[in-house]
């Protein structure tokens, strides 16, 4: 499978080898099947121009459009397909400065959470490499698993991904990197490939918090043509709003920052080493003056079946389009065929050119678009999507939560800042052997539970980070998220970089 999609793909030279710049040890694309279609190793390293990302190298994740690389999705569906023009962040990237070294393997249409449903096959996770050979193979996280794997081996400096469920943030946490997912509307999806509108967002991964921040403050721009982008006056507003609270955090004085730990984020599923892992964070902060409060969010226990009822109707609708007539795979139908010629040709081509994750989301989501299903299954999933929206709304800090203690005359706030949660359940699972082989966690329902802890966050919309905080017991990173009000994205950012500094054992 992937000797085949290579040769298909002239751009993908089969030599492709990067340096690891942190590092001595080079890392062929071969061992870990990150990079799908290379901009060629003299354009992945140089400098363009002096904007605000002037060297910085970034990869993009096969999703996003780009005029001159192939978009294909990971799907056999787009496997020839080329773009016409660029993303808006694509054109944001290069306009300030990048250099886009190529495009990431993904899961298909970004529907999966380990990087095993990809025409061009898994990605391997680079921290299971040594000397560059891979002595233990484990999954990079999907959906954006060729994103989080392209920056952890040193192929880039920066990678963007799609996080809809979870999919910059799971794979950020299994491959010891850092990934944002910003506030819904707050980067351009204009030039995105549609798995869920509503859902869908761009987000940014790097080794560090403040790559993450440099790239995501070039692309998170008002744009007209996406009618879901955030308009300027109330971007600006969520701003000012979070700039004078993230203005009192430094990074020694957390004096004033109040962290919301929820208790329904400890479902029976999450490993010891996670728990430990955060309890250990939560420490760090409390050291340096932060206040960490119990919070509940009780619609919690709903939120991944809430998710995947409405991402796969949107899927559904979605990705009608490819039907084998205006682009992508075309089927024709066998001789003799005695379906209406139409018809025929859009069935050939779509059980050809969708994989069977793909297929299984449509025929879900049709399910529940349909009149029968639709008020017990559509409906009921967007009441859920509101009560999740009303828990956080409850937890948060607020302007009008401002309280004045009468005995003081000192301003107190209800609520908190952010709220910490583990990133995933546990540490990156094993790959199967064979590619969509079976195995307990990548072949069966529990590859959905992976989501259960990122779904919550992009119900509501909201900025969450992750960030690596040490390893499991079996020396894998763990992350943790760091989950903000609505733009405040920001103020996620700032307390992420102050994770990482406990990590590094900083001030
Ligand atoms: N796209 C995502 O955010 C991934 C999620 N695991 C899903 O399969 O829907």
């Amino acid at each position: 499978m992937f000797a085949r999609s290579r040769s298909q793909c002239p751009r993908l030279s089969g030599s492709l080898h990067f340096v690891r710049r942190s590092a001595s040890t080079q890392i062929s694309n071969a061992a870990v099947n990150a990079i799908v279609s290379s901009a060629g190793s003299e354009g992945a390293f140089a400098t363009r121009g002096s904007g605000p990302l002037a060297g910085v190298t970034v990869a993009v994740k096969d999703n996003i459009c780009t005029k001159s690389l192939p978009t294909t999705c990971s799907s056999r569906i787009l496997e020839n397909f080329t773009s016409p023009f660029d993303a808006t962040v694509v054109s944001l990237l290069s306009t300030g400065g990048a250099a886009i070294v190529g495009k990431a393997n993904c899961d298909e249409f970004g529907m999966g959470s380990l990087n095993v449903h990809s025409v061009h096959g898994p990605v391997v996770n680079p921290v299971g490499l040594q000397d560059g050979v891979p002595v233990e193979r484990r999954s990079a996280g999907g959906s954006s698993g060729g994103s989080a794997a392209a920056v952890a081996a040193g192929f880039c400096d920066a990678a963007l991904g799609t996080d809809t469920g979870g999919s910059v943030r799971l794979p950020a946490s299994y491959c010891g990197v850092v990934g944002l997912k910003p506030s819904y509307g707050i980067i351009s999806r204009w030039g995105v490939v549609s798995f869920a509108d509503s859902l869908d967002c761009v987000g940014v991964l790097a080794k560090d918090v403040s790559t993450v921040r440099r790239v995501h403050n070039a692309i998170a721009k008002y744009d007209e043509r996406d009618p879901t982008a955030a308009p300027p006056h109330v971007r600006a507003l969520a701003s000012q709003l979070c700039m004078q609270r993230a203005a009192e955090i430094t990074a020694t004085d957390l004096k004033g920052l109040r962290i919301g730990v929820p208790r329904d984020y400890f479902p029976k599923e999450l490993q010891p080493s996670v728990i430990e892992s955060l309890q250990k964070t939560l420490d760090q902060l409390r050291a340096r003056g932060a206040t960490v409060v119990p919070v509940t969010l009780p619609s919690t226990p709903y939120a991944l079946s809430a998710y995947y009822v409405i991402s796969s109707a949107e899927a559904s609708s979605n990705l009608a389009r490819y039907d084998g007539v205006e682009y992508g795979l075309r089927v024709e139908p066998p001789p003799g065929a005695n379906l209406n010629k139409t018809a025929n040709v859009y069935a050939h081509s779509r059980t050809r050119g969708f994989g069977e994750e793909v297929k299984r989301r449509i025929l879900l989501g049709t399910y529940a678009l349909s009149a029968d299903a639709f008020e017990n299954y559509f409906l009921q999933a967007q009441r859920v999507r509101n009560l999740i929206k009303a828990d956080f709304n409850r937890v948060f800090w607020a302007p009008n939560a401002l309280k004045v203690d009468a005995s003081t005359n000192a301003t107190r706030t209800e609520g908190v800042d952010v709220i910490i949660h583990p990133s995933a359940i546990r540490t990156a699972p094993p790959l199967p052997d064979a590619q969509h082989g079976a195995s307990a966690e990548t072949g069966s329902l529990d590859a959905y539970v992976q989501d259960v802890m990122t779904v919550p966050a992009s119900l509501a919309g909201l900025p969450a980070l992750s960030v690596p905080a040490g390893s499991g017991s079996d020396a894998w990173p763990i992350g943790v998220s760091v989950v903000g009000q609505w733009g405040f994205d920001e103020m996620v950012l700032k307390v992420g970089e102050v994770i990482e500094s406990c990590q590094a054992g900083g001030p």
